[in-house]
């Protein structure tokens, strides 16, 4: 009985296998060797983005989350929806010099390269409590450095959350070695 899987699983199973096979792989981008999962196909489609969000923001429900952060530039996609659909406020994380009033930033290394992220110092308020999301989890330094920024404010991470997660980059030891739940939809 320890295999038994309930229908409800059953069809859970099959939709996140339906979300999974729209995401298209394309070999050596950035750069040669990488092979890049492009979550495009799965945005073109409403229901498939729709479902996205609602299994994401379902979880939220009744939680009193006060703000929705995400990263730059994919991230925002996700992050915009679900602040929408669960009516919290939306904090930018973004690239380097894009942000207009005074920021903090951390650096952070990229499974193809390295880069900085920034926030408005008044994004989060002490306490507030934030969802971090982001598409990809690949080796978890972007997270990383986000979750030091939303630290940084004083913000009460109550989960941080991706589409998907390349699992074996390690990601997630590394964001719940801090003490943070992670959360991902689609695992590769
Ligand atoms: O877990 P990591 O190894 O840090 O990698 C994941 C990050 O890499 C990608 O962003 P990218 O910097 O390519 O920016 P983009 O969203 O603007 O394409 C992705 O959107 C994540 O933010
Ligand atoms: N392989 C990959 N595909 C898409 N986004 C990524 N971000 C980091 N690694 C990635």
């Amino acid at each position: 009985m320890g295999n038994y899987v309930n229908e409800t699983d059953l069809n859970l199973h099959k939709e996140i296998e339906e979300l999974k096979s729209l995401i298209r792989d394309v070999p050596d981008f950035p750069k040669p060797g990488i092979v890049f999962k492009d979550i495009t196909p799965l945005l073109h489609k409403p229901w498939a983005f729709q479902k996205v969000i609602d299994y994401i923001g379902n979880r939220y429900v009744g939680l009193g989350i006060d703000i929705v952060a995400g990263i730059e530039s994919r991230g925002f996609l996700l992050a915009a929806a679900l602040a929408y659909k669960i009516g919290a406020g939306l904090a930018i994380i973004r690239k380097p010099g894009k942000l207009p009033y005074k920021t903090i930033s951390a650096t952070y290394t990229l499974e193809y390269g390295e880069d900085k992220i920034e926030v408005h110092e008044d994004a989060i308020q002490e306490g507030m409590k934030v969802v971090l999301i982001d598409d990809v989890l690949a080796t978890g330094g972007t997270m990383n450095a986000a979750i030091d920024l939303v630290e940084r404010l004083g913000g009460n991470i109550i989960s941080v959350d991706f589409l998907l997660e390349l699992t074996f980059l390690g990601g997630r030891e590394r964001i719940q070695k801090r003490g943070y739940p992670v959360f991902s939809l689609i695992k590769f």
